[in-house]
């Protein structure tokens, strides 16, 4: 078994801030770099056009019509002697302008199409994706060219019709992104720490959906400059003699025999501004593809179902009570069952097994957050004098973050890589505790001091890609804190750390119950983790409960055989005072809950095996100590001693 740990000593991080020291994604890449030069150029040059045009765009000469370029006019003139590149930058500023109607229109409204689609839920995202599907399969050419017949060649018109017909295939863009974004732990944290759904998709979705936008952007941007290129060449352009690009190409192309080099110019330009700007979307879309996605929580969480009977509170709890929790898939498949255990204030309670056995469930299940497809089937929650298994989505809002505090697996995940650590804690800070914004940041200064850090100032002010693995789940913890839960439950809060560091962390969540008296659940698949800050445990495997009690009594006299072979397989376990020369394992693997036996469900993979075991069987009172064992051979193995022998892997 693990020795304790020491207090952690106060953690002062040098990870150096490397990534953003990096030049901005457009200009790593020498092609997005050379678009954005040109478009620039471009824009400039068209937005000062009327302090450099060489000649008035009307003014004609027509003794030197159809010229190729000389030095009066560089890019030549046209049919009327008028200065080619005169016209061009004159006609730059309205067509550019009248272009990025489009782009806007189709942004701004796929945008919040997409957030609202993705935030709402499924009924609303079936009805605008049906609508979306309507808007995709109407004609757009003749579309516009009915609105032209209507209105008259009105371009800016004309321009916002093309973009809320392009804005149906932006918004199935983005709303995939958005649906992503919304299963990622950070957007999880900020609904537990009570933040609207507005103000989530505001601050957390939409942020890291800009890439995207700007990508959409400039793509619309590329395809309206061309098909408004295109109207103009057929007549629908602006009136003449106002120049525009595609109305410069018509006329050139009238002259395409007798004077080829009068298209040239100003298909260049066009070419070249459309390239660039594809140049440019293709830069900013390398490795701006959403975060991969967590496990869906939160939506589905909405829709929970209350269950309706539930079991009395038991008597002389105080901190949280749970009784024969289920869960299951909707309409099928139980995953978890009768679940039961006390986490009483300033206690800390284990739930360990293999990967597989119902644990993140369990814990997930106390929150009313499990992922879409998935309720709370049975049991209840007792908690505070109420029942959480009973209450509404609404009602959960206002325990989660203030009463219940959740640290998850991965920390960098738990954080929004948009904001600051400064930002994103004084938020959850005067969010959960409705303080003014002064206070807010001194308390999660505090808070960062709480949880060991050396040098909070810093930290706030460092993004999470700026801070160690470490650091950061020491402030996810600090997040968890913010609301001053009395009970946090903790998702392997060490699995992604190295083994100094997970010392540490395990070390200051102990002091933190001893300090603050709250309660702690923590999720594990590590005996020793167990032996270290426990008091009690409960050992599952395959969705039930195998065996239970304090940790004293489980780890030093384990009755299931399961718990058993944990200990065994435990490289830090010294089960009678002298290391074993080899390490047990446990043959086989948890089954799928499709693959459940009637009997025990441990039987498959365990040496003790006989056939009794193959019949259902109950949780018992162990026959020595504290709390529960789920085998019909317990009594007959502790009673002759029984250790589990299965071994394979050296020491
Ligand atoms: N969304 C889901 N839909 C269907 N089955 C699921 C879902 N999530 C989990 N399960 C199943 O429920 C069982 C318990 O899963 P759970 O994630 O609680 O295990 P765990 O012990 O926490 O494992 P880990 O340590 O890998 O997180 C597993 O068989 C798993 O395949």
């Amino acid at each position: 078994m693990t020795a304790p740990l020491a207090t952690p000593a106060v953690v002062v991080e040098r990870r150096e801030p490397a990534a953003r020291r990096r030049a901005p994604r457009l200009l790593r890449s020498p092609s997005g770099t050379l678009g954005l030069l040109w478009l620039l150029l471009i824009v400039l040059a068209s937005a000062t056009a009327r302090l450099w045009l060489p000649y008035p765009t009307e003014k004609q000469d027509l003794t030197a019509v159809l010229q190729t370029p000389t030095a009066a006019h560089w890019l030549g003139t046209d049919e009327l002697g008028r200065d080619l590149l005169s016209r061009i930058f004159a006609a730059g500023a309205g067509t550019l302008l009248t272009t990025s109607i489009a782009a806007l229109v189709a942004v701004g409204v796929a945008v919040p199409l997409s957030l609202w689609s993705a935030g709402a839920g499924p009924r609303v995202e079936a009805v605008i994706n049906r609508v979306t599907e309507i808007v995709m399969s109407v004609p757009g050419v003749v579309v516009m060219l009915a609105v032209i017949g209507a209105f008259g060649t009105n371009l800016p018109l004309v321009m916002a019709v093309l973009g809320f017909l392009i804005s149906a295939g932006v918004y199935r863009v983005l709303v995939g992104q958005a649906k992503s974004l919304q299963a990622n732990l950070y957007v999880d944290a900020a609904r537990v720490d009570g933040v609207r759904p507005v103000a989530v998709s505001l601050r957390h979705i939409l942020p890291n959906m800009l890439t995207t936008i700007l990508v959409q952007f400039v793509l619309i941007f590329a395809i309206a400059l061309m098909i408004g290129a295109g109207l103009a060449f057929i007549g629908f352009g602006p009136p003449p003699p106002e120049p525009s690009w595609g109305g410069l190409i018509g006329s050139a192309s009238k002259h395409v025999y007798d004077a080829p080099w009068l298209m040239v110019p100003t298909g260049l330009v066009l070419i070249l501004t459309v390239l660039a700007i594809n140049a440019i979307a293709d830069a900013l879309s390398v490795g701006a593809d959403a975060p991969p996605a967590q496990i869906a929580l939160g939506r589905a969480a909405r829709r929970r179902r209350p269950i309706a009977a539930v079991s009395p509170a038991p008597a002389g709890v105080t901190g949280l009570a749970v009784r024969d929790l289920a869960v299951g898939i909707d309409g099928g498949t139980t995953l978890v069952s009768s679940v039961s255990f006390d986490a009483p204030a300033g206690r800390v309670l284990g739930v360990v097994g293999e990967s597989g056995c119902g644990k993140s469930l369990t814990a997930l299940a106390l929150m009313g957050l499990l992922p879409a497809g998935l309720s709370t089937t049975a049991g209840s929650i007792h908690w505070g004098g109420r029942e959480l298994a009973t209450l509404t989505e609404q009602q959960l809002g206002t325990i989660r973050g203030h009463e219940i505090g959740f640290v998850g697996q991965e920390p960098m995940r738990s954080l929004d890589p948009m904001f600051t650590i400064g930002y994103q804690l004084a938020g959850a800070v005067r969010r959960l505790r409705r303080v003014p914004a002064a206070t807010a940041r001194r308390e999660a200064e505090a808070l960062l001091g709480q949880v060991g850090i050396a040098d909070p100032g810093r930290v706030l002010r460092s993004y999470p890609h700026q801070i160690s693995g470490g650091m950061a789940q020491r402030v996810a913890i600090a997040l968890a804190l913010a609301g001053r839960p009395a009970l946090v439950i903790a998702d392997e809060p060490t699995t992604a750390l190295d083994v100094t560091v997970q010392a540490e962390i395990l070390s200051l969540l102990r002091s933190l119950v001893r300090e603050t008296g709250m309660s702690l659940v923590i999720v594990t698949h590590d005996l020793g983790v167990v032996a270290d800050i426990c008091d009690s445990v409960v050992v599952m495997y395959a969705g039930q409960v195998v065996e239970s009690g304090t940790v004293f009594d489980v780890l030093d006299d384990a009755q299931h055989p399961y718990t058993m072979a944990l200990l065994a397989a435990d490289p830090h376990a010294i089960t009678d005072g002298t290391p074993a020369s080899r390490l047990a394992s446990i043959p086989g693997q948890v089954p799928q809950p499709k693959d459940w036996p009637g009997g025990c469900r441990f039987a498959a993979r365990c040496e003790f095996a006989r056939a009794e075991c193959h019949a259902p069987v109950e949780l018992e009172a162990r026959s020595a100590g504290s709390g529960a064992v789920r085998c019909v051979r317990a009594v007959d193995l502790h009673l002759s001693a029984t250790r589990w022998t299965s071994t394979g892997v050296s020491r």
